[in-house]
C-alpha cells in the first residue's frame, strides 16, 4: 500500500471492579482553629488513600471518560457551611495553595462547565453579576475564560473589593476591553440583552438576607423566571457553588429564590446543593488533594480526562424531537475547492486532525448482501491516496461476506466540530497479501493476537472464550516471534467513482458539492455539482 497511515490509538474499553463506596456523610475531625498539618495525619480509625483507593479513583477516571457518567446525588459528599470554609483554610493554609490560585482553577471550572452547555454559538451575550467576595472573584475569573472561549462577556461588579487580586483581574479583563456595567445601566427585564447570566453573587458565606444593591439584581434574576411565559427565550441563569440568594444549608427553603439552569459547585456541593432542581449540575475545583478528600470522607466523581469539570446530578431529560443544532460555518464554493476530490479529502483530513477531532479516520463503511440487504458499522481508514481508501479487517466477517457477494461499499465520515460530512462510494476490492502482512506487522502485539482469537460477526458463548484463547497466544507468543497474520485477515480497497463535500450551513441550506466521474472521449474526469441540501 502506498501510504499506510500512522496509526491511530484506539482507546480500548476498560471494565472495572466497583469496591464498597466510601462512606457518604463527611465528618469533621478538627475545629478551625485546632487545624495543623499534624491533623492531615490519620487518626486511627481514619484511612489515608491507599493504592486500591487511588487506583480505583484512576479507574473510576477512566470509565467516566469512555461513557459519560452522570453521577446519582446520593453518591455525592455535600459540605456544610462550616466544613467549606474550614476547607478553604486547609488549602490555604498547610497545603500551600494561595486564594489566587484557587480562584483561577474555580472560575476556570466554571467557564468550561458553561462551555459543555452552552455553546457560544448560542449563547454568547454573557453577563456576569459578581458580588463582593470570593465567589464575585470567582465570576471574574470565568467571565476572562470565557472571552477567550468566544464569547462576549459583560461584568456586573457593583461592590468592588480594594485587595490587590480583585483589581488585576479587573485590569484583565479591562485589557480584554470586556464592559463593565453599573446595576443602573442594566436594563430592569435583562432577557433581551443576554444569553446567559452568571450568577456569583455570594458563595458559602452568605448569610441573612441580601442587602442593596444584590437584594435588586437577584429580584431581577428571578423575575426571569416568572416571566419565562411571556419572552421568546429567556436567559439561562448559572450560579457559581451556591444559587445567590439561598440558604447555605438549607437551599431555597421557603421556594421563592432564584432557580438556576445550572449550578457549578466547587470543590464539593454544598448542602444547598440537595435542593437544585435545574438540568445540570456540575463539579469544578480540581484541586483536591488526598488528604483533604480522606479527612472528610469526600465521595466525588472523577474528573474526565483533562477536564475542569464532571456532571454530576441527574442526566437532564431532554425533548428530543427539539434536539437540533444550528449550524454556522464558512461557504463551501465550486471556485476554492480542488478539482480532484482525493486532494480536496486531503485538505479536510488535515483540517479535522488539526482541529483535535479524535478518531478523524474513524468512518461508517455501508455494504450490501446479495439479497440487496444493506448494513453498517465503524471502521478505520488506513491509508488513502489516487487508488483509493483502505481499511482492514476480517475477510470471513460479515462485512466480509457482503463484499464478495456485492463489492460495492460507501464509506461516509462525520467531522461534527467542523459541521462536515463526506460520502465516498465505489467498487471494492481485496488488497495484495503483502500489504496486509506489511500493516498486520505494523499493529501492536496484542492487537495481532486479537485478530487471531475474533472469528469476527460469528457467535461466542461468552467473553471467557476470547480471553482463554488470547491468554494462550500471548504466552505462545512471549518471546517475540513473529505472530503470523490469519488468512482471512487483510485490506479492502475502494476506488472512489463519487464523493460528497458537505458544509452545515444556517437554516439547513447546507453546502453540498458532489465530484461524479464521468467518461469524455475515452478519458475519465471529475464532475463537480451542487446538490440541494
Ligand atoms: N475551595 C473552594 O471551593 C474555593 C471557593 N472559592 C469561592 O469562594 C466562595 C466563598 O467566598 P467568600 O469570600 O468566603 O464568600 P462569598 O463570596 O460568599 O461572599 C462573602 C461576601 O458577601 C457579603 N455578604 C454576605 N452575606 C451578605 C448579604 N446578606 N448581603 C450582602 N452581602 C453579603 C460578605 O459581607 P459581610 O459584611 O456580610 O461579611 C462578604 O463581603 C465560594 O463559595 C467559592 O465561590 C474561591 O474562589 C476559591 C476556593
Ligand atoms: C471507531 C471504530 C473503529 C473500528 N474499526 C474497525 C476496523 O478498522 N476494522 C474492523 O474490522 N472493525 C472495526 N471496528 C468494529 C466494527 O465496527 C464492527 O463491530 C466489526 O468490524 C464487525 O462488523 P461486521 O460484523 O459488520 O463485519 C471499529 C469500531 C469502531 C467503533
Ligand atoms: C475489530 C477491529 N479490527 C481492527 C481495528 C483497527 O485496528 P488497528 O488500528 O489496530 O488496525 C479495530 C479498531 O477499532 C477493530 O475494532
Ligand atoms: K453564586
Amino acid at each position: 500500500m502506498r501510504s499506510v497511515m500512522r496509526r491511530v490509538t484506539t482507546m480500548t474499553f476498560s471494565y472495572f471492579l466497583q469496591s464498597p463506596p466510601l462512606p457518604t456523610s463527611p465528618k469533621l475531625f478538627f475545629s478551625p482553629r485546632q487545624f495543623s498539618l499534624f491533623s492531615l495525619l490519620p487518626l486511627p480509625n481514619q484511612r489515608f488513600i491507599t493504592p486500591s483507593h487511588s487506583s480505583r479513583l484512576r479507574l473510576r477516571g477512566f470509565s467516566t471518560k469512555s461513557i459519560p457518567k452522570m453521577q446519582d446525588s446520593g453518591a455525592v459528599s455535600y459540605l456544610t457551611h462550616r466544613e467549606a470554609a474550614e476547607i478553604d483554610e486547609t488549602l490555604m493554609g498547610p497545603l500551600g495553595f494561595t486564594v489566587d490560585q484557587l480562584m483561577e482553577l474555580a472560575g476556570l471550572s466554571v467557564a468550561t462547565s458553561i462551555a459543555e452547555v452552552y455553546k457560544p454559538s448560542e449563547y454568547s451575550r454573557v453577563l456576569t453579576i459578581c458580588g463582593p467576595g470570593n465567589n464575585g472573584g470567582d465570576g471574574l475569573v470565568a467571565a476572562r475564560h470565557l472571552h477567550h472561549f468566544g464569547y462576549k462577556p459583560s461584568i456586573c461588579y457593583p461592590k468592588r473589593t480594594a485587595k490587590s487580586l480583585y483589581t488585576g483581574l479587573v485590569t484583565q479583563l479591562g485589557s480584554l476591553s470586556v464592559p463593565f456595567v453599573s446595576v443602573d445601566d442594566l436594563p430592569e427585564d435583562l432577557s433581551n440583552n443576554f444569553d446567559v447570566i452568571v450568577d456569583a453573587i455570594f458563595g458559602f458565606s452568605f448569610h441573612g438576607a441580601p442587602r442593596p444593591p444584590f437584594d435588586d439584581l437577584i429580584r431581577r434574576l428571578m423575575s426571569l423566571q416568572n416571566n419565562e411565559h411571556i419572552v421568546p427565550k429567556r436567559p439561562v441563569i448559572v450560579s457559581v457553588d451556591i444559587p445567590s440568594g439561598w440558604h447555605v444549608e438549607e437551599g431555597d427553603h421557603e421556594g421563592g429564590g432564584i432557580k438556576p439552569d445550572m449550578l457549578v459547585s466547587l470543590t464539593a456541593p454544598k448542602l444547598c446543593a440537595k435542593r437544585f432542581c435545574g438540568p445540570h449540575h456540575f463539579l469544578g475545583g480540581r484541586f483536591v488533594p488526598p488528604q483533604v478528600a480522606e479527612k472528610y470522607k469526600l465521595e466525588l466523581p472523577s474528573y474526565p480526562g483533562a477536564s475542569m469539570c464532571v456532571r454530576i446530578g441527574k442526566p437532564p431529560k431532554v425533548d428530543i424531537s427539539a434536539m437540533r443544532v444550528n449550524y454556522v460555518s464558512p461557504e463551501l464554493l465550486e471556485d476554492q475547492v480542488e478539482t480532484d476530490p482525493t486532494l480536496q479529502f486531503r485538505k479536510w483530513f488535515d483540517e479535522a486532525v488539526a482541529s483535535g477531532l479524535r478518531e478523524t479516520n474513524a468512518m461508517a463503511l455501508s455494504t450490501t448482501n446479495k439479497d440487496r440487504k444493506p448494513s453498517s458499522r465503524m471502521v478505520l481508514l488506513k491509508g488513502f491516496d489516487e487508488n483509493g481508501f483502505v481499511w482492514f479487517t476480517n475477510y470471513e466477517s460479515k462485512k466480509g461476506s457482503d463484499l464478495s457477494e456485492n463489492p460495492c461499499a460507501a464509506l461516509l465520515f462525520y467531522w461534527e466540530s467542523l459541521n462536515r460530512q463526506v460520502r465516498i462510494e465505489g467498487p471494492v476490492e481485496r488488497i495484495s497479501e503483502a500489504e496486509s502482512e506489511n500493516y498486520y506487522h505494523s499493529r501492536p502485539r496484542g492487537s495481532q493476537i486479537g485478530a487471531i482469537v475474533s472469528k469476527q460477526s460469528s457467535v461466542v458463548p461468552g467473553r471467557h472464550v476470547l480471553y482463554d484463547e488470547y491468554e494462550e497466544l500471548t504466552i505462545k507468543y512471549s518471546d517475540g516471534s513473529v505472530i503470523p497474520k490469519p488468512k482471512n485477515w487483510g485490506g479492502f480497497r475502494l476506488k472512489p467513482n463519487l464523493f460528497e463535500f458537505w458544509q452545515g450551513q444556517p437554516s439547513r441550506l447546507h453546502d453540498r458539492l458532489q465530484y461524479s466521474l464521468q467518461d469524455a472521449n475515452g478519458n475519465s474526469g471529475w464532475i463537480i455539482h451542487r446538490l440541494a441540501p
